[in-house]
Protein backbone atom coordinates (compact mmCIF):
# COMPACT_ATOMS: atom_id res chain seq x y z
CA UNK A 1 0.00 0.00 0.00
CA UNK A 2 1.34 3.54 -0.77
CA UNK A 3 1.31 6.19 2.06
CA UNK A 4 0.27 9.62 1.12
CA UNK A 5 1.90 10.72 4.45
CA UNK A 6 3.81 13.71 4.32
CA UNK A 7 6.74 12.79 5.60
CA UNK A 8 6.53 10.22 2.85
CA UNK A 9 5.98 12.34 0.08
CA UNK A 10 8.21 14.67 0.85
CA UNK A 11 10.59 11.85 0.78
CA UNK A 12 9.92 11.96 -2.98
CA UNK A 13 11.24 15.23 -3.63
CA UNK A 14 14.17 15.16 -1.41
CA UNK A 15 16.70 12.68 -0.57
CA UNK A 16 15.22 9.62 -1.61
CA UNK A 17 15.90 8.36 2.08
CA UNK A 18 12.72 5.92 2.81
CA UNK A 19 10.50 5.89 5.55
CA UNK A 20 10.61 2.34 6.79
CA UNK A 21 14.03 1.35 7.41
CA UNK A 22 14.98 -1.15 9.64
CA UNK A 23 17.36 0.37 12.12
CA UNK A 24 15.71 3.03 12.79
CA UNK A 25 13.99 3.42 16.37
CA UNK A 26 11.52 5.61 15.56
CA UNK A 27 9.65 3.51 13.06
CA UNK A 28 6.13 2.55 13.92
CA UNK A 29 5.16 -0.15 11.96
CA UNK A 30 2.07 -1.06 9.84
CA UNK A 31 1.04 -4.13 11.91
CA UNK A 32 1.22 -2.08 15.34
CA UNK A 33 -0.67 1.46 13.79
CA UNK A 34 -3.50 -1.15 12.52
CA UNK A 35 -3.36 -2.73 15.94
CA UNK A 36 -4.29 0.40 17.83
CA UNK A 37 -6.42 1.71 14.93
CA UNK A 38 -8.55 -1.58 15.19
CA UNK A 39 -11.06 -0.58 17.87
CA UNK A 40 -14.31 -1.68 19.00
CA UNK A 41 -16.35 0.58 16.35
CA UNK A 42 -19.75 1.34 18.30
CA UNK A 43 -22.16 -0.80 17.38
CA UNK A 44 -24.08 0.29 14.37
CA UNK A 45 -21.48 2.75 13.37
CA UNK A 46 -19.53 0.04 11.43
CA UNK A 47 -20.45 -2.22 7.93
CA UNK A 48 -23.65 -1.89 6.21
CA UNK A 49 -26.48 0.47 5.41
CA UNK A 50 -27.71 2.69 7.60
CA UNK A 51 -30.78 4.94 7.26
CA UNK A 52 -30.76 7.57 9.40
CA UNK A 53 -33.28 10.16 11.33
CA UNK A 54 -32.15 13.49 12.26
CA UNK A 55 -32.97 15.72 14.81
CA UNK A 56 -31.41 19.16 15.33
CA UNK A 57 -32.43 20.49 18.64
CA UNK A 58 -32.20 24.08 18.09
CA UNK A 59 -32.03 26.95 21.22
CA UNK A 60 -33.64 29.79 20.37
CA UNK A 61 -31.61 32.85 19.85
CA UNK A 62 -32.36 36.17 18.26
CA UNK A 63 -34.76 37.23 16.26
CA UNK A 64 -37.41 34.43 14.69
CA UNK A 65 -36.03 35.28 10.95
CA UNK A 66 -32.19 34.93 11.63
CA UNK A 67 -33.10 31.70 14.21
CA UNK A 68 -34.53 29.83 11.48
CA UNK A 69 -31.86 30.15 9.08
CA UNK A 70 -29.12 28.81 11.63
CA UNK A 71 -31.45 26.08 12.44
CA UNK A 72 -31.91 25.38 8.67
CA UNK A 73 -28.02 25.69 7.73
CA UNK A 74 -27.05 23.05 11.20
CA UNK A 75 -29.69 20.67 9.71
CA UNK A 76 -27.88 21.14 6.00
CA UNK A 77 -24.45 20.38 7.46
CA UNK A 78 -25.70 17.49 9.25
CA UNK A 79 -27.68 15.99 6.03
CA UNK A 80 -23.86 16.87 4.77
CA UNK A 81 -21.96 14.53 7.14
CA UNK A 82 -24.69 11.74 6.76
CA UNK A 83 -24.42 11.83 2.99
CA UNK A 84 -20.75 11.73 3.64
CA UNK A 85 -20.66 8.71 4.24
CA UNK A 86 -21.52 5.96 0.91
CA UNK A 87 -23.97 3.34 2.92
CA UNK A 88 -25.83 5.80 4.85
CA UNK A 89 -29.17 7.62 3.88
CA UNK A 90 -31.22 10.33 5.42
CA UNK A 91 -34.91 8.97 6.18
CA UNK A 92 -36.82 12.01 7.62
CA UNK A 93 -35.43 14.99 9.60
CA UNK A 94 -36.87 17.32 12.05
CA UNK A 95 -35.93 20.75 13.52
CA UNK A 96 -37.00 21.17 17.17
CA UNK A 97 -37.09 24.11 19.54
CA UNK A 98 -35.77 23.18 22.79
CA UNK A 99 -34.62 24.27 26.12
CA UNK A 100 -31.38 26.02 27.20
CA UNK A 101 -28.00 23.74 26.54
CA UNK A 102 -27.09 24.11 30.47
CA UNK A 103 -30.38 21.97 31.44
CA UNK A 104 -29.97 18.58 31.69
CA UNK A 105 -32.34 16.85 29.54
CA UNK A 106 -32.71 18.37 25.91
CA UNK A 107 -35.45 18.21 24.71
CA UNK A 108 -38.64 18.92 27.11
CA UNK A 109 -41.43 16.37 28.37
CA UNK A 110 -43.95 16.87 25.51
CA UNK A 111 -41.36 17.28 22.58
CA UNK A 112 -39.95 14.12 23.57
CA UNK A 113 -42.94 12.56 23.50
CA UNK A 114 -43.92 13.52 20.03
CA UNK A 115 -40.41 12.38 19.08
CA UNK A 116 -40.50 9.25 20.19
CA UNK A 117 -44.11 8.65 18.33
CA UNK A 118 -42.48 10.27 15.02
CA UNK A 119 -39.59 8.12 15.25
CA UNK A 120 -41.54 4.99 15.66
CA UNK A 121 -43.98 5.68 13.17
CA UNK A 122 -40.81 6.34 10.51
CA UNK A 123 -40.90 2.88 8.95
CA UNK A 124 -37.17 1.61 8.51
CA UNK A 125 -35.07 4.08 10.72
CA UNK A 126 -31.76 1.99 11.68
CA UNK A 127 -29.98 5.09 13.79
CA UNK A 128 -31.19 8.32 14.84
CA UNK A 129 -28.44 11.04 14.61
CA UNK A 130 -29.18 13.70 16.96
CA UNK A 131 -26.91 17.24 15.74
CA UNK A 132 -25.23 18.17 19.23
CA UNK A 133 -21.99 18.14 19.64
CA UNK A 134 -21.75 15.30 22.46
CA UNK A 135 -24.35 13.36 23.70
CA UNK A 136 -24.06 12.50 27.81
CA UNK A 137 -23.94 8.95 28.18
CA UNK A 138 -27.03 9.23 30.25
CA UNK A 139 -29.03 10.65 27.00
CA UNK A 140 -27.78 8.21 25.01
CA UNK A 141 -29.05 5.40 26.47
CA UNK A 142 -32.17 7.45 27.56
CA UNK A 143 -32.99 8.17 23.69
CA UNK A 144 -31.59 4.10 22.52
CA UNK A 145 -34.17 2.45 25.21
CA UNK A 146 -37.73 5.08 24.55
CA UNK A 147 -36.25 5.06 20.19
CA UNK A 148 -35.33 1.01 20.33
CA UNK A 149 -32.71 2.20 17.71
CA UNK A 150 -28.91 3.25 17.83
CA UNK A 151 -28.42 6.85 18.58
CA UNK A 152 -24.95 8.95 17.32
CA UNK A 153 -24.16 12.33 17.75
CA UNK A 154 -22.30 14.52 15.82
CA UNK A 155 -19.21 13.25 17.87
CA UNK A 156 -19.57 10.05 16.95
CA UNK A 157 -20.46 10.56 13.50
CA UNK A 158 -17.54 12.69 12.33
CA UNK A 159 -14.91 10.63 14.04
CA UNK A 160 -16.54 8.22 11.99
CA UNK A 161 -16.01 9.79 8.63
CA UNK A 162 -12.54 9.98 9.60
CA UNK A 163 -12.31 6.77 9.77
CA UNK A 164 -13.22 5.49 7.00
CA UNK A 165 -11.30 8.39 5.25
CA UNK A 166 -8.04 7.49 7.26
CA UNK A 167 -5.15 6.42 5.19
CA UNK A 168 -2.23 7.36 6.62
CA UNK A 169 -0.17 6.16 10.28
CA UNK A 170 -0.68 9.58 11.39
CA UNK A 171 -4.12 10.28 10.50
CA UNK A 172 -5.10 6.33 12.09
CA UNK A 173 -3.33 7.27 15.28
CA UNK A 174 -4.99 10.64 16.27
CA UNK A 175 -8.53 9.15 15.23
CA UNK A 176 -7.41 6.58 17.91
CA UNK A 177 -6.65 8.95 20.43
CA UNK A 178 -9.75 10.98 19.55
CA UNK A 179 -12.05 7.95 20.19
CA UNK A 180 -10.50 7.33 23.65
CA UNK A 181 -13.35 9.84 25.65
CA UNK A 182 -16.22 7.84 23.84
CA UNK A 183 -15.20 4.58 24.50
CA UNK A 184 -14.44 5.81 27.97
CA UNK A 185 -18.17 7.14 27.96
CA UNK A 186 -19.75 3.78 26.47
CA UNK A 187 -17.65 1.77 29.61
CA UNK A 188 -19.15 4.03 31.94
CA UNK A 189 -22.68 3.43 30.29
CA UNK A 190 -21.65 -0.36 30.46
CA UNK A 191 -20.92 -0.54 34.12
CA UNK A 192 -24.12 1.75 34.52
CA UNK A 193 -26.13 -1.11 33.32
CA UNK A 194 -23.39 -4.04 35.00
CA UNK A 195 -23.96 -2.24 38.64
CA UNK A 196 -27.80 -2.48 37.94
CA UNK A 197 -27.66 -5.86 38.08
CA UNK A 198 -24.93 -6.00 40.64
CA UNK A 199 -21.92 -6.59 38.69
CA UNK A 200 -19.24 -4.19 38.46
CA UNK A 201 -17.97 -3.29 41.66
CA UNK A 202 -17.14 -6.92 41.81
CA UNK A 203 -13.35 -7.93 42.14
CA UNK A 204 -11.87 -10.06 40.05
CA UNK A 205 -9.56 -12.89 40.19
CA UNK A 206 -7.08 -11.86 43.32
CA UNK A 207 -5.70 -8.71 41.36
CA UNK A 208 -7.81 -6.91 43.90
CA UNK A 209 -9.05 -4.31 41.01
CA UNK A 210 -12.81 -4.47 40.10
CA UNK A 211 -14.16 -5.01 36.50
CA UNK A 212 -14.25 -1.20 36.01
CA UNK A 213 -10.80 -0.52 37.40
CA UNK A 214 -9.69 -3.18 35.36
CA UNK A 215 -11.20 -2.22 31.75
CA UNK A 216 -10.11 1.95 32.70
CA UNK A 217 -6.68 0.77 33.15
CA UNK A 218 -7.10 -0.68 30.12
CA UNK A 219 -7.62 2.05 27.81
CA UNK A 220 -5.50 4.49 29.67
CA UNK A 221 -2.98 1.84 28.54
CA UNK A 222 -3.83 2.28 25.09
CA UNK A 223 -3.91 5.86 25.48
CA UNK A 224 -0.26 6.26 26.65
CA UNK A 225 0.81 3.49 23.50
CA UNK A 226 -0.94 6.11 21.15
CA UNK A 227 0.35 8.80 22.20
CA UNK A 228 3.80 7.36 22.01
CA UNK A 229 3.31 6.00 18.41
CA UNK A 230 2.40 9.73 17.69
CA UNK A 231 5.16 10.83 19.48
CA UNK A 232 7.45 9.05 17.36
CA UNK A 233 6.02 9.85 14.49
CA UNK A 234 6.33 13.55 15.07
CA UNK A 235 10.44 13.43 15.66
CA UNK A 236 10.15 11.17 12.55
CA UNK A 237 8.78 14.39 11.10
CA UNK A 238 11.05 16.78 12.25
CA UNK A 239 13.66 14.74 10.91
CA UNK A 240 12.61 14.88 7.70
CA UNK A 241 11.36 18.78 8.15
CA UNK A 242 14.99 20.07 8.87
CA UNK A 243 16.05 17.82 5.73
CA UNK A 244 14.20 19.20 3.67
CA UNK A 245 15.14 23.01 5.23
CA UNK A 246 18.58 21.88 3.67
CA UNK A 247 17.21 21.56 0.10
CA UNK A 248 15.56 24.73 0.28
CA UNK A 249 12.18 23.58 -1.68
CA UNK A 250 9.97 26.24 -0.19
CA UNK A 251 6.38 25.15 1.12
CA UNK A 252 2.92 26.96 0.53
CA UNK A 253 0.01 25.65 2.46
CA UNK A 254 -3.24 25.40 0.90
CA UNK A 255 -5.75 25.64 3.46
CA UNK A 256 -9.79 26.79 4.07
CA UNK A 257 -13.17 25.21 5.13
CA UNK A 258 -13.63 21.84 3.69
CA UNK A 259 -15.08 21.64 0.21
CA UNK A 260 -13.57 25.07 -1.15
CA UNK A 261 -11.33 23.19 -3.51
CA UNK A 262 -7.86 22.68 -1.87
CA UNK A 263 -7.22 19.42 -3.68
CA UNK A 264 -8.59 20.35 -6.71
CA UNK A 265 -6.56 23.45 -6.72
CA UNK A 266 -3.03 21.63 -6.07
CA UNK A 267 -4.36 19.50 -8.85
CA UNK A 268 -4.89 22.25 -11.36
CA UNK A 269 -1.24 23.63 -9.83
CA UNK A 270 1.24 20.50 -10.26
CA UNK A 271 -0.71 18.27 -12.67
CA UNK A 272 -0.66 15.32 -9.28
CA UNK A 273 -3.04 13.19 -11.01
CA UNK A 274 -2.78 10.92 -7.73
CA UNK A 275 -5.00 14.14 -6.04
CA UNK A 276 -8.58 13.03 -6.02
CA UNK A 277 -10.95 15.98 -5.24
CA UNK A 278 -14.39 14.60 -3.86
CA UNK A 279 -17.37 16.29 -3.42
CA UNK A 280 -17.47 15.50 0.47
CA UNK A 281 -16.47 16.95 3.51
CA UNK A 282 -13.53 15.68 5.24
CA UNK A 283 -12.57 13.87 1.47
CA UNK A 284 -8.58 15.33 2.52
CA UNK A 285 -7.63 13.85 5.80
CA UNK A 286 -4.18 13.56 5.72
CA UNK A 287 -1.77 16.29 4.79
CA UNK A 288 0.19 15.20 1.58
CA UNK A 289 2.65 17.44 -0.32
CA UNK A 290 3.21 17.89 -3.99
CA UNK A 291 5.69 19.66 -6.37
CA UNK A 292 4.61 22.16 -8.28
CA UNK A 293 6.58 24.90 -10.49
CA UNK A 294 6.36 29.12 -10.39
CA UNK A 295 6.61 31.02 -13.49
CA UNK A 296 10.18 31.21 -12.92
CA UNK A 297 10.76 27.32 -12.76
CA UNK A 298 10.90 27.76 -9.12
CA UNK A 299 10.17 24.54 -7.64
CA UNK A 300 7.82 24.78 -4.58
CA UNK A 301 6.19 22.17 -2.38
CA UNK A 302 2.34 22.66 -2.01
CA UNK A 303 1.05 21.54 1.09
CA UNK A 304 -2.96 20.07 0.75
CA UNK A 305 -4.29 19.97 4.12
CA UNK A 306 -7.34 18.64 6.25
CA UNK A 307 -10.70 21.22 5.81
CA UNK A 308 -11.72 23.15 8.55
CA UNK A 309 -15.90 22.97 9.87
CA UNK A 310 -17.53 25.46 11.96
CA UNK A 311 -19.12 23.15 15.30
CA UNK A 312 -16.02 20.45 14.77
CA UNK A 313 -16.32 18.81 18.05
CA UNK A 314 -13.39 20.33 20.23
CA UNK A 315 -11.79 17.18 21.11
CA UNK A 316 -11.51 16.77 17.73
CA UNK A 317 -10.02 19.61 17.23
CA UNK A 318 -7.49 18.98 19.68
CA UNK A 319 -6.39 15.77 17.66
CA UNK A 320 -6.30 17.54 13.98
CA UNK A 321 -4.55 20.80 15.19
CA UNK A 322 -1.64 18.75 15.47
CA UNK A 323 -1.95 17.45 11.86
CA UNK A 324 -2.44 21.62 10.76
CA UNK A 325 0.39 22.24 13.45
CA UNK A 326 3.08 21.78 10.52
CA UNK A 327 1.84 25.13 8.23
CA UNK A 328 3.30 27.08 10.71
CA UNK A 329 6.47 26.24 9.43
CA UNK A 330 5.05 26.54 5.65
CA UNK A 331 6.98 29.83 3.67
CA UNK A 332 3.25 30.56 2.38
CA UNK A 333 -0.20 30.39 3.02
CA UNK A 334 -3.00 30.32 0.55
CA UNK A 335 -6.42 30.70 1.86
CA UNK A 336 -8.88 29.04 -0.56
CA UNK A 337 -12.62 30.08 -0.17
CA UNK A 338 -15.55 28.75 -2.34
CA UNK A 339 -17.25 32.21 -3.40
CA UNK A 340 -20.17 30.39 -4.71
CA UNK A 341 -21.35 29.15 -0.53
CA UNK A 342 -24.28 30.92 1.04
CA UNK A 343 -22.03 30.72 4.56
CA UNK A 344 -18.72 31.92 2.52
CA UNK A 345 -18.39 35.14 4.54
CA UNK A 346 -18.58 32.84 7.89
CA UNK A 347 -16.20 30.18 7.00
CA UNK A 348 -13.53 32.60 6.16
CA UNK A 349 -14.42 33.90 9.84
CA UNK A 350 -14.02 30.14 10.94
CA UNK A 351 -10.93 29.95 9.58
CA UNK A 352 -9.37 32.93 10.46
CA UNK A 353 -10.45 32.13 13.89
CA UNK A 354 -8.70 28.61 13.96
CA UNK A 355 -5.62 29.68 12.78
CA UNK A 356 -5.48 32.59 15.50
CA UNK A 357 -5.90 30.06 18.12
CA UNK A 358 -3.35 27.69 16.92
CA UNK A 359 -0.84 31.14 16.66
CA UNK A 360 0.09 31.36 13.09
CA UNK A 361 3.42 33.46 13.48
CA UNK A 362 2.19 37.22 12.00
CA UNK A 363 4.19 37.23 9.20
CA UNK A 364 2.38 33.75 7.43
CA UNK A 365 -1.14 35.21 8.64
CA UNK A 366 0.42 39.11 7.02
CA UNK A 367 1.35 37.41 3.76
CA UNK A 368 -1.34 35.01 3.42
CA UNK A 369 -2.70 34.90 -0.40
CA UNK A 370 -6.64 34.60 0.00
CA UNK A 371 -8.26 33.05 -3.49
CA UNK A 372 -11.81 33.40 -4.11
CA UNK A 373 -12.61 30.01 -5.97
CA UNK A 374 -15.11 28.62 -8.12
CA UNK A 375 -15.88 31.81 -9.56
CA UNK A 376 -17.23 29.28 -12.50
CA UNK A 377 -20.85 29.18 -10.86
CA UNK A 378 -21.68 33.46 -10.86
CA UNK A 379 -22.06 35.08 -13.53
CA UNK A 380 -19.36 37.97 -13.86
CA UNK A 381 -17.46 37.97 -10.63
CA UNK A 382 -15.40 40.56 -9.50
CA UNK A 383 -13.37 40.36 -6.08
CA UNK A 384 -14.76 42.58 -3.81
CA UNK A 385 -11.77 42.68 -1.69
CA UNK A 386 -8.35 44.23 -2.90
CA UNK A 387 -5.39 41.95 -1.95
CA UNK A 388 -7.52 38.73 -3.47
CA UNK A 389 -7.59 36.72 -6.13
CA UNK A 390 -10.58 35.38 -8.51
CA UNK A 391 -10.28 31.49 -9.94
CA UNK A 392 -11.61 28.42 -10.84
CA UNK A 393 -9.88 25.68 -10.27
CA UNK A 394 -11.96 23.50 -11.75
CA UNK A 395 -11.77 25.13 -14.88
CA UNK A 396 -8.23 26.33 -14.49
CA UNK A 397 -9.09 30.19 -13.99
CA UNK A 398 -7.02 32.79 -12.59
CA UNK A 399 -4.12 29.93 -12.15
CA UNK A 400 -0.94 32.34 -14.18
CA UNK A 401 -2.25 34.99 -11.50
CA UNK A 402 -1.80 32.96 -8.52
CA UNK A 403 1.54 31.14 -9.74
CA UNK A 404 2.82 35.10 -10.46
CA UNK A 405 1.49 36.09 -6.73
CA UNK A 406 2.55 33.22 -4.65
CA UNK A 407 6.30 33.25 -6.62
CA UNK A 408 6.43 37.17 -5.44
CA UNK A 409 5.39 36.15 -2.12
CA UNK A 410 7.82 33.42 -2.13
CA UNK A 411 10.40 35.66 -2.98
CA UNK A 412 9.81 38.21 -0.26
CA UNK A 413 9.70 35.59 2.53
CA UNK A 414 12.30 33.36 1.87
CA UNK A 415 14.77 36.27 1.48
CA UNK A 416 15.26 35.36 -2.45
CA UNK A 417 16.52 38.01 -4.83
CA UNK A 418 15.80 38.53 -8.45
CA UNK A 419 19.11 39.72 -10.00
CA UNK A 420 20.75 39.88 -13.21
CA UNK A 421 23.90 38.25 -13.65
CA UNK A 422 26.60 39.41 -16.06
CA UNK A 423 28.32 35.81 -16.77
CA UNK A 424 31.46 34.57 -18.51
CA UNK A 425 30.42 31.24 -20.80
CA UNK A 426 34.02 30.27 -20.64
CA UNK A 427 33.91 29.70 -16.80
CA UNK A 428 31.58 27.43 -15.00
CA UNK A 429 29.77 29.99 -13.42
CA UNK A 430 26.62 29.39 -15.42
CA UNK A 431 26.23 25.79 -14.46
CA UNK A 432 27.00 26.68 -10.91
CA UNK A 433 23.65 29.28 -11.30
CA UNK A 434 21.99 26.51 -12.33
CA UNK A 435 22.50 24.10 -9.82
CA UNK A 436 22.62 26.68 -6.46
CA UNK A 437 20.08 29.15 -8.09
CA UNK A 438 17.05 29.26 -9.95
CA UNK A 439 17.63 30.31 -13.55
CA UNK A 440 14.46 32.59 -15.12
CA UNK A 441 16.16 33.62 -18.83
CA UNK A 442 19.39 33.74 -20.14
CA UNK A 443 20.34 36.08 -22.90
CA UNK A 444 23.70 35.42 -24.72
CA UNK A 445 25.78 37.76 -26.13
CA UNK A 446 28.07 35.45 -28.54
CA UNK A 447 30.37 38.16 -29.57
CA UNK A 448 31.49 38.79 -26.37
CA UNK A 449 31.35 35.40 -24.65
CA UNK A 450 29.02 36.03 -22.32
CA UNK A 451 25.30 36.38 -21.04
CA UNK A 452 23.40 38.21 -19.03
CA UNK A 453 21.34 35.66 -16.40
CA UNK A 454 17.74 36.55 -14.52
CA UNK A 455 18.27 34.11 -11.28
CA UNK A 456 16.19 33.64 -7.77
CA UNK A 457 19.04 33.22 -5.76
CA UNK A 458 19.11 33.47 -1.88
CA UNK A 459 21.60 35.68 0.14
CA UNK A 460 23.57 32.45 1.12
CA UNK A 461 23.99 31.46 -2.23
CA UNK A 462 24.61 34.69 -3.76
CA UNK A 463 27.38 35.61 -0.87
CA UNK A 464 29.27 31.96 -1.72
CA UNK A 465 28.80 33.07 -5.73
CA UNK A 466 30.71 36.43 -4.88
CA UNK A 467 33.16 34.27 -2.90
CA UNK A 468 33.98 31.62 -5.94
CA UNK A 469 33.76 34.03 -9.08
CA UNK A 470 33.85 37.51 -7.69
CA UNK A 471 36.27 37.84 -5.20
CA UNK A 472 36.36 41.40 -4.04
CA UNK A 473 32.98 42.06 -5.14
CA UNK A 474 30.91 43.74 -2.56
N1 LIG B 1 -17.72 24.54 -9.92
C1 LIG B 1 -16.55 24.36 -9.30
N2 LIG B 1 -16.37 23.30 -8.50
C2 LIG B 1 -15.16 23.15 -7.90
C3 LIG B 1 -14.10 24.07 -8.11
N3 LIG B 1 -13.04 23.66 -7.38
C4 LIG B 1 -13.43 22.52 -6.73
N4 LIG B 1 -14.71 22.21 -7.05
C5 LIG B 1 -15.49 21.06 -6.61
O1 LIG B 1 -15.67 21.14 -5.20
C6 LIG B 1 -15.67 19.83 -4.63
C7 LIG B 1 -14.64 19.74 -3.54
O2 LIG B 1 -13.34 19.85 -4.09
P1 LIG B 1 -12.05 19.38 -3.30
O3 LIG B 1 -10.89 19.88 -4.09
O4 LIG B 1 -12.11 17.95 -2.94
O5 LIG B 1 -12.22 20.26 -1.97
P2 LIG B 1 -11.28 20.25 -0.66
O6 LIG B 1 -11.22 21.67 -0.19
O7 LIG B 1 -10.00 19.58 -0.94
O8 LIG B 1 -12.20 19.42 0.33
P3 LIG B 1 -11.77 18.58 1.67
O9 LIG B 1 -10.54 17.81 1.37
O10 LIG B 1 -12.96 17.75 1.91
O11 LIG B 1 -11.56 19.62 2.76
C8 LIG B 1 -15.39 18.86 -5.78
O12 LIG B 1 -16.62 18.35 -6.24
C9 LIG B 1 -14.75 19.74 -6.85
O13 LIG B 1 -14.96 19.31 -8.16
C10 LIG B 1 -14.32 25.18 -8.99
O14 LIG B 1 -13.47 26.02 -9.26
N5 LIG B 1 -15.56 25.26 -9.56
MG1 LIG C 1 -9.16 17.93 -0.12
Amino acid sequence: MRSTGWWKNTDDFSSGQHEEEDDDEDFIGDSEVEELFQLQVPAGLGEGQQRVFIVHPDVKWGSRKQHLTTAELMMAEAVGLVNTLDNWRVVDKIILSTKTPEKKRIFGKGNFQSLTEKIRQTAGISAVFVNVERLSPLSEREFEEAWGVKVFDRYSVVLHIFRCNARTKEAKLQISLAEIPLLRSRLKNEMANLDQQGGGSRYIGGSGETLIEVQQRLLKEREMKIRSALEKLRRKRHLLRSQRKHKEFPIVSVLGYTNCGKTTLIKALTGDSGLQPRNQLFATLDVTVHAGQLPSHMTVLYVDTIGFLSQLPHQLIDSFSATLEDIKHSDLLVHVRDISHPETVNQKVNVLSVLKNMQIPDRLMSSMIEVHNKIDLIDNYQCPEPNTLAISALEQRGLDELRKAVEAEIVNSTGKHILDLTVDLSTPQLSWLYKEATVQDVQVNADEGSAVVKVIISAAAYGRYNKVFRPGAK
